[in-house]
Parts: structure tokens; C-alpha cells; sequence
């Protein structure tokens, strides 16, 4: 039988992206404050992740939670990130818990690592022959609140895994772009995640075993300051895409 994979922030730009490549492949219930717009494959609910009740009832039966639902601007502001970003982290965490979820793949940003990228290394560090990476295991060095409140979520993941022994991986997203990287943009070239590799790394979230991991959700593009090896080696994935191949870069 399908897993029951619970998909919060679903009617965004990578909830679409998940589901464009995965919507056959599990028995899907979707959830997002805003109503569905679209047909999608599977029970919708319409609920804000801070609200308890709402959120502990979507994740009865549910597997794997893919937490996608937040504020996804670098300049959202305080009061916004603190209710979105890291009260409703917390509370998907809680219930998640409560209600005997396997996993929960978060999804974290490269934001959190924001200021590694100094005026001493930058631009040269979106170079393809710039060998600097950044591999997970560094301490992370947030670029702005919003970057803060996704090294909350990582927190709170750390927190509920060794509390509880629930499962989670942070996938710190790069720059998912539909059909080819950001143009004239060398740090989105640089962090490019295409829409099939992110379908991809969300299959192997769903499907792979760990116990609390941070790794890179880029696509294997020759420029990059993301090191993808420990997504290869313990989810197993295998991108396919690499913003070099695109000539308009
Ligand atoms: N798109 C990208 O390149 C990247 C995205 N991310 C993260 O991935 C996640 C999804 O991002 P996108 O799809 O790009 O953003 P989006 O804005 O397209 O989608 C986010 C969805 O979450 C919903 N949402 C927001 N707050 C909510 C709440 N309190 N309760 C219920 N639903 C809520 C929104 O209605 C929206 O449909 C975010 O957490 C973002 O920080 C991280 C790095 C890069
Ligand atoms: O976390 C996020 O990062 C991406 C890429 O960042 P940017 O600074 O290069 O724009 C951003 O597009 C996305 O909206 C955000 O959630």
C-alpha cells in the first residue's frame, strides 16, 4: 500500500514541483491556508499550520510529512516568520509526534547559511572553479530573519528527533526555478534546483531512512558552493540537472 505522505504549503511553487513529478505515487493529503485554485491528487485541507486542532487532525494516518507551508521571502519580517516559520514548525513538530509520524522532511533554506557568502568570497565563490563548499556540518550563519527562522526549524527538528526519535531531515533548498536557472543571476545558477531534481529529493525524503540529517536541495550544477554528497549518500539522490547545460546562463 501507498505511504500516506501529508504536504503542507502544497498550492506553492515546490508543493507544485513535488507534485508534478510524485502525484501518482502516494496517497497525498494537501494542506495550505489558501483554498485550491486547481484539481490536486488528493484530500485538500484548508488550515493555517499554527492552529493545533486543524493541524493534529491532518496528520492522523499519515507516514511522512513534507513541511513546506511558511513565509518564503528573505524580507519577511519578524512578526511574520515567527507565527509562520517557527510557532507553525512547532507545532506540525508536536503533532507529528503525537500522532506517530515516521519522518518529516523540512524545508529549510539556503539562507540559513546566508553570510558564509562574505565580500571577500563572493562572486567568485558562484564560480564553477571556485572549489569552496559548504557541506552541512557547518555552524549556520543566517543571512536575515527570515534565514533565523529556518535555522529555528532545523532546531526544532534536532529537538523533536532526539526527544522523541521521530525522523527528520532539513533539506536546505537552493533556488527552484521552472524549466531553466535564474538568468543573469550567478548565485541562482549556482544554487539552481530544478523541478525534477526536487521531485526527486522529495521521493528519496519519503523513501529513505535516516534519523536527523541537513543536506543540500540543489542540482548538480558545475558552479556550486553546496556540496549535494550527503543528500547522494544517505537519501540516494541522484539529480539529474545542472544549470551549466543551459546556454543562456
Ligand atoms: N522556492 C524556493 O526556491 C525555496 C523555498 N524554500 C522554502 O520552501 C517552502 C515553500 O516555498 P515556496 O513554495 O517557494 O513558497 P510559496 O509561497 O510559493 O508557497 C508556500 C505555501 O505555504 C502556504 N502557507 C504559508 N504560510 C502558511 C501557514 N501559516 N499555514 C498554512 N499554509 C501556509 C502559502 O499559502 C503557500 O501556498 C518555504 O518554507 C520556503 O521557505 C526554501 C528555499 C528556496
Ligand atoms: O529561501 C529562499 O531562497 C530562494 C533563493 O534565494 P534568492 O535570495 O537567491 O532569491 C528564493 O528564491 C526563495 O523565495 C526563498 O524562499
Amino acid at each position: 500500500m501507498a505511504q500516506s505522505v501529508l504536504l503542507t504549503g502544497a498550492a506553492g511553487r515546490v508543493g507544485a514541483a513535488i507534485l508534478g513529478g510524485l502525484a501518482d505515487d502516494y496517497e497525498w493529503r494537501l494542506l495550505d491556508r489558501d483554498p485550491p485554485t486547481e484539481d490536486y491528487p488528493g484530500e485538500f485541507v484548508v488550515a493555517n499550520i499554527t492552529e493545533e486542532e486543524a493541524i493534529r487532525e491532518a496528520m492522523e494516518d499519515i507516514d511522512v510529512v513534507l513541511h513546506l507551508a511558511g513565509d518564503p521571502r528573505k524580507t519577511a519580517p519578524w512578526d511574520s516568520v515567527l507565527t509562520n516559520n517557527i510557532d507553525g514548525t512547532q507545532t506540525i513538530f508536536e503533532a507529528a509526534v503525537d500522532a506517530g509520524v515516521e519522518k518529516v522532511a523540512f524545508a529549510s533554506s539556503n539562507h540559513a547559511v546566508g553570510h558564509y557568502e562574505t565580500e571577500e568570497r563572493t562572486p567568485e565563490l558562484y564560480r564553477a572553479d571556485d572549489d569552496y563548499l559548504l557541506d552541512g556540518t557547518e555552524q549556520p550563519r543566517p543571512g536575515n530573519l527570515y534565514g533565523v527562522s529556518k535555522v529555528a526549524g532545523e532546531a526544532l527538528g534536532r529537538y523533536y528527533h532526539d526527544e522523541y526519535g521521530i525522523s527528520v531531515v532539513n533539506v536546505r533548498i537552493g533556488n527552484l526555478t521552472k524549466n531553466h536557472p535564474p538568468i543573469d543571476y550567478e548565485r541562482g545558477q549556482a544554487m539552481w534546483l530544478s523541478y525534477r531534481d526536487c521531485a526527486h529529493l522529495f521521493d528519496r525524503c519519503i523513501q529513505a531512512d535516516y534519523d536527523y540529517e541537513i543536506v543540500y536541495g540543489i542540482s548538480d550544477n558545475d558552479r556550486k558552493y553546496y556540496s549535494i554528497e550527503r543528500a547522494k549518500e544517505v537519501l540516494g539522490y541522484e539529480p539529474q540537472d545542472n544549470s551549466a547545460a543551459h546556454t543562456d546562463d
